[in-house]
């Protein structure tokens, strides 16, 4: 297996298309369509309900697990829709996988299953020989590894908050993703644990296209090549008001409501 400095650049990008999202009869998302090009970090911003966290969802099929969500449009990885009745949900699942907001380690499970654990999950096969070099490769890129290398038969649940969120960053990649949607990973962290776990996205992102939805605009700043700006006006459904590189939609944006919520004029 190549360490992941010598891993080649990731090539696969996401597209979403006139995406439209109910919960029951209410509409949350209205024709919303986004470029995630590949190797990029795609950071989601908005005010609170605006529906940044029901896209991401929508990004590997998980909203439909939601009784009463019914969505519209297309998700395209590398330019196939991931609804496409031919596809099947384990596919997406395997492909784009998912950090979330609170650490959900299995706490019993010791440290090196806890990062086999997906496999298991997504019916990734992985031979016995192959099982101790994907546990270190894949602590290594979540920026773990000298951390816990002297107690991989710990409990996960003996990890710092911020540990046990880079323990299921290394769990998402030992399926070898794709994508990796990250749904405020460092919300529930110190901020010594965020600047951790956000040089890690910065290192793993060259090798897996991300998505994160953050509340934090500072974080954004630093971790994303790419901003997409949501707001949901009152009563009606979430759409992104203005997209682009990250740095012109901080310094120079182009629609008055963006440049208010990033220089925190409301939200
Ligand atoms: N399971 C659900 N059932 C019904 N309505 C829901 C459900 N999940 C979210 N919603 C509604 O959909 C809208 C969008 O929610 P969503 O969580 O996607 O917003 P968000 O921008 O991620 O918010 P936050 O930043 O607070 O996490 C909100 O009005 C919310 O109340």
């Amino acid at each position: 297996m190549a360490p992941a400095d010598q891993a080649p650049p990731t090539t696969h990008g996401l597209e979403a298309d006139a995406v439209s999202a109910w919960f029951g009869r209410r509409k949350v998302l209205d024709r919303v369509s986004l470029d995630m090009p590949a190797g990029q970090v795609t950071a989601l911003i908005g005010p609170s309900g605006c529906g940044k966290s029901t896209f991401l969802r929508i990004l590997n099929r998980m909203h439909e697990l939601v009784p009463g969500a019914a969505l519209a449009g297309e998700v395209r990885l590398d330019g196939v829709d991931i609804y496409h009745p031919e596809r099947r949900l384990t596919d997406a699942r395997k492909s784009i996988g998912m950090v979330f907001q609170k650490p959900n380690p299995f706490p019993a499970m010791s440290i090196e299953d806890n990062v086999l654990a997906g496999l298991k999950l997504t019916g990734t096969r992985v031979s016995r020989g192959d099982r101790d070099a994907l546990v270190e490769e894949s602590l290594r890129r979540a920026g773990l590894w000298d951390e816990v290398k002297d107690r991989l038969k710990q409990p996960g649940s003996a990890l710092s908050g911020g540990q046990q969120q880079r323990l299921c960053i290394a769990r998402s990649l030992a399926v070898r993703p794709e994508v990796l949607l990250m749904d405020e990973p460092c919300s529930a962290l110190d901020p010594t644990s965020t600047r951790v776990v956000e040089d890690t996205i910065t290192e793993i992102a060259r090798e897996v296209t991300i998505i994160i939805v953050t509340h934090n605009m500072q974080q954004a700043r630093r971790v994303s090549d790419r901003c997409a700006f949501f707001l949901a006006a009152q009563g009606t459904p979430g759409v992104i008001v203005e997209h682009g590189e990250t740095q012109a939609m901080f310094d120079d944006p182009i629609d008055q409501r963006t440049a208010d919520y990033v220089n925190g004029r409301f939200g």
